[in-house]
Formats: structure tokens, sequence, C-alpha cells
């Protein structure tokens, strides 16, 4: 698994690395700033040549080989430290270097100051910000060094209007964070225009470069999108000791991390693969076919809304049954019957009028895995969802099921169990937890600002479940504290997966895994995964019927 670190926990263990006595600060900073060069060279390898800039043409068109020209913006903290030492470097490497600092030289911190002299001593020149124009500047390079995890209050309006300036420039490289971006909740933190309340955006770059982890913002919120290319360098830090003082120590014995509450972490193919591997009766008894049978695969029962809302529960259905449920059953209205019945060929059938339907079916105790609310209607979802409840199969509720609940939502939370998903969109998490929702849209006045993955937090600890809040940064939290981050970013982006249906499919790939086995948390982190990559698999054009179909080609692809 790969950690997502909030800043305070950053903090914590550069302070503690220092504290050891195994490193210095200035050592953390001469390494942060040579891992931002280097990623600089590897992104984009024609300007490893400090002469060979693009010519520029002279008033009579004649062209002239210019020195490479490197623009770095400092800020009043340990970020500006960096961009110090990454200014330095450039000019050792034969770039021609201009530095503007935001912030008084003698208010710096130690670390950033001794960095400060050291590139002033080499002969380098520091400039006000206030007299940077982006439109005058011309540079090869832009590095915004001028806040990262120590963002604490609103950036004036006027920084972050420059940034934004020199970000449309090509190649602005943020290091650590673009400027005005909350590394832990990864919300714009600029300044707002008093008369129109209208923020300034972001500063969005092309290539991010942190240190060691990244933080919970490169991964949520609109930060998620502004990084461009996000590489995480090393820079030495013990990552034993990191998560020992994080609370996360390695338990030799039960070879587990004995608390998975401390650190949110990017769910991958790795920790994917693990689970699946974990689970035996995947692997050995599903796809080798040695020991299973389909009744030993689970029973899934997805049900379904009344005539013309059926799509919806025959999307979920079909997305159980392909991600490995052995029997997949949609419980019907008798008005929907026929509808259905000439929809489906692997699906099974099964009349549900009503909630005294419901429970005569699920006194069949194979029926382990239930899915309500893809299409299921607001009165069916009132009516059905408690007996569902009562019988306490792993149960996912999304759409209707948590919407139908809008005007009572501690009646649906005072029958919830511990084998529960919830998988609301913004909407639907809104409705069921209006405070909580109140808070993560509420425009941020300091930093750090609530996050969503506090609010999914907050949401699985009420809720008492596992609740797993949709989006490009889809969180996953338990009531244990265990959260973890689906990031749709970056190499794994789809925005195409943005369609009518696709939630239902989700819903459905949860049901099967729970079908299968898997805990509440691992099928709704596995399910969630599977759906991006799906997804990714077939590419733009994609619809929500086309997602499970890639199933068996994205598993092919995984080994599994
Ligand atoms: N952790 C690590 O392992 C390593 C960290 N490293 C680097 O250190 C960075 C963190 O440094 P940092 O803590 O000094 O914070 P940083 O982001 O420079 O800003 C703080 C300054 O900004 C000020 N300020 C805040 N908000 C403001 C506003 N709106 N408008 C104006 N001013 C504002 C704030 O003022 P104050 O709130 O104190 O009054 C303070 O002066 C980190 O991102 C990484 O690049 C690497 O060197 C090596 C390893
Ligand atoms: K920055």
């Amino acid at each position: 698994m790969t950690e997502l670190l909030t800043a305070a926990q950053m903090q914590a263990i550069e302070k503690a690395a220092i504290d050891s006595g195994d490193v210095t600060g200035l050592e953390l900073m001469e390494r942060a700033g040579q891992g931002v060069v280097e990623a600089i060279f590897e992104e984009w390898p024609e300007l490893v040549d400090p002469a060979g800039g693009p010519a520029p043409q002279t008033p009579r068109g004649i062209s002239e080989q210019k020195k490479r020209r490197a623009v770095v913006l400092c800020g009043p903290g340990n970020n500006g430290g960096d961009g110090f030492v990454v200014a330095r470097l450039m000019k050792e490497r034969g770039w021609e270097v201009e530095v503007f600092l935001y912030g008084d030289p003698s208010k710096l911190p130690p670390d950033a100051r001794v960095n400060y002299e050291r590139w002033c001593g080499g002969g380098g020149n520091v400039v006000h910000f206030a007299s940077f124009n982006p439109w005058a500047s011309h540079a090869d390079v832009f590095m915004d060094a001028v806040f990262g995890t120590g963002l604490s209050r609103l950036v004036e309006k006027d920084i972050a209007k420059k940034l934004g300036e020199a970000a449309v420039i090509e190649r602005f490289v943020a290091i650590d964070i673009p400027s005005g971006l909350c590394a832990d909740s990864g919300k714009n933190l600029i300044d707002r225009d008093v008369e129109t309340g209208a923020s300034f955006a972001s500063p969005a770059s092309h290539l991010t470069v942190t240190f060691q982890y990244q933080k919970h913002g490169h991964r949520i919120g609109v930060c998620a999108t502004s990084c461009g290319v996000v590489r995480t360098v090393d820079i030495g830090l013990d990552h034993k000791q990191a998560m020992r003082l994080l609370g996360r120590p390695y338990d030799p014995v039960s070879r587990r991390r004995a608390d998975f509450s401390a650190i949110v972490s990017l769910f991958d193919n790795r920790t994917l693969l693990r689970g699946f591997s974990t689970l035996e009766s995947y692997l050995d008894k599903a796809w080798s076919g040695k020991n299973g049978n389909k009744f030993t695969h689970g029973h899934a029962l997805i049900l379904s809304g009344g005539p013309g809302k059926t799509g919806a529960a025959r999307l979920a259905a079909r997305g159980a049954l392909r991600i490995g449920a052995g029997l997949v059953t949609l419980g019907v209205p008798p008005s929907a019957q026929m509808e259905v019945a000439s929809q489906i060929t692997s699906l099974m059938l099964r009349r549900v009028e009503g909630g005294e339907g419901l429970a005569e079916l699920l006194s069949d105790e194979r029926l382990n895995a239930l899915c309500l609310g893809p299409g299921l209607g607001m009165d069916r979802a009132r009516d059905l969802v408690p007996v569902a409840l009562q019988h306490t199969r792993a149960t996912v509720l999304d759409a209707d099921a948590l919407s139908g609940f809008a005007d009572a939502p501690d009646e649906l939370f005072g029958m919830l169990h511990e084998t529960c998903v919830l998988t609301p969109h913004g909407g639907e998490f809104a409705r069921l937890f209006p405070d909580i929702s109140e808070k993560l849209n509420a425009v941020p006045t300091k930093g750090p600002a609530y996050s969503k993955v506090d609010a999914t937090r907050e949401a699985a600890k009420r809720a008492g479940c596992v609740v797993l809040f949709k989006g490009p940064d889809t969180v996953i939290a338990n009531p244990d504290g265990r959260c973890s981050v689906n990031s749709a970013h970056y190499e794994r982006a789809a925005p195409w997966l943005a369609t009518a249906g696709s939630g239902d499919v989700l819903a459905g790939f949860i049901t099967g895994l729970l079908a299968r086995g898997f805990d509440p948390m691992q099928a709704a982190e596995t399910g969630a995964w599977l759906h991006v990559e799906c997804a990714r698999h077939f590419g733009p054009g994609l619809i929500a019927e086309d997602l499970p179909e890639q199933l068996p080609a994205v598993f092919r692809e995984l080994g599994i």
C-alpha cells in the first residue's frame, strides 16, 4: 500500500528524524532540492543541456543559442528554502536563474535562511515578489516554492493571481504542492473577492515534486487535478521509523500493521492482489475450479424497482455476477417481472412484492449479500431496507436506499450493522449527513481545512459501517478508523466513468465481492479500484453496460 500523510504527520516524521540525530534539516532540504532538479530533468530530458534552449528570434530573424533560464518563486517558509536549493543547483548546472522572494529574508526559518545566504553568497540575486511580472518574465521552467505544507491562512489574491498567470506558461513546477492548495484537504485556500465571493483559481502545475510521501491533498479535492504529474522523491526518511511514530508499527508476530487508523492509504494494485490472494476461496476455488461450485461462491440478491426502472438493478446484478458471485438473483416486484425476465439470461429472478416477501426470501440463508438502492424507488426503499437490515446479511445500500431516508437518517443509522456498505455520491451524502456535508462544503478560511477524508471518516463512525464516498477521489472509511482513497487521477484518470449507471455497476461489484466473502472494507476498496480499471480498460465512449464486461480482461492483466 502507498501511505498518504497529512501535513502534520509529515512534519512530525521530519522533526523526529532530526531530533534523533539521524539527519539535519539542512540535509533534508538539500535532498528535497536535489530531488526536484532530478525530477525536472527526468520529466523534460530536453532540458538537460543548459545551452540548448530554443533559439529566440532576433528582429532580423536570425536565431541565437541561449542559456536555459529558470525563475524560482520562493516563499517565507521552508518551501521557500527548497526553492533556494533548487536555484543554486540549477545555477551550478549552467542555468541562468532568477529568484523572487515573497517575505522578509531576515524572518526566514533557520534552514531556509542558510540556503538563502548560500544562494546570495554564490552571487545569486533575490528580487522582491512584488516585482515579479509573469508576463514579462521568460523562462524554460518556473518553480513555485512559495507555500508548501505550512499553508495556514488564505493566500492574498495578488500572489495567487501572479502564480496563476505564471502557471499558464509551459513547465510550471510546484515544489511539494501548488501554492495556495491545502495539503490535507486539497482545497483552494486563496482569498475571495469580498464583493463577488469569487475565488481565484489556484495555480495548476505541469509537474509537482513532493517528498517521501504524497499528502492527502495530492489525491483529493481540486488539488488532485492541479498537480500535473506528481513525482514523489525519496529524501531518506526511514519508513519503519516513520510508521512507528505515526502509530502504525509492524507487528512481526501477526505480520500485520497493528493499527490501521492512523494513516490513510492510497489503494493500489498491490493492495488489491494481496486481498485476492489472502482469499484462498477466490483464487483456488473460483478460478481453478478445484473445490468450488456456484453455491460456495456466494449468492447475491439485488432488489429491483418497478416497471421502467429495472435497468439500474440489472446493471448492478451483471456487475455482481461478473466479479465472481456464484449466483445472482434479482428481486423484482410482480409488475416488473416480465420486463426483467425478457432482459436477463444468467441471472435468476424472484418476485418480491414488499417487506413480507423479502423476509420470506431471506429465510434462505444462502443469500449472503444484498444490494438495495439502484432504481429501487423511495417508497420501496423505505419498505424493504428495514427488512433487509434486520436479517444482518452483508448489504450494500446505494441511491434510493440512501435518499429514501433523507428525512430520517437516524432511523437508518439505528438499523445499520457492521457488514453494511453505504455508497453515496455527493448529493446522497449531503442528504444523509447534512451537517458533515456543510462542513465539507464551507468555504475554508484557514489551513488545514476539513477534508473529504475527515468527512467520510466522521460519516463512517456515525453510520457504524463502511462509507464509500464516490467521486474521482473516492474515499472509503471504516468505523474503526481505516481509510483509503481510490484515486482516479494522473495515470488512472478516467473522466468517462462519470456516466449514467456507472454507480449501479459499482454497487453490484461490491455486492458480488461481499457474496464471495470479502469483508466490507475490502469489498468496497476492491470494487472501487476495479471499477476504475474497467473504465480505463474500455476508454472513452464507455457506457455503464460496458463496465462489467471489462472484468475478465482486467483480471487477466492482473494475473488473477
Ligand atoms: N516536512 C519535511 O519532511 C520536509 C519539508 N520540506 C519543505 O518544507 C515545507 C514546509 O515548510 P514550512 O512548514 O516552513 O511551511 P511553508 O509551506 O514553507 O510555509 C510556511 C510559511 O508561510 C507562512 N504562511 C502560511 N500561510 C500563509 C499565507 N496564506 N500567506 C502568507 N504567509 C503564509 C507562514 O507564516 P506563519 O503562519 O508562520 O505566520 C510561514 O512563514 C514543505 O512543504 C517542503 O517544501 C523540505 O525542505 C524537506 C523535508
Ligand atoms: K509550492
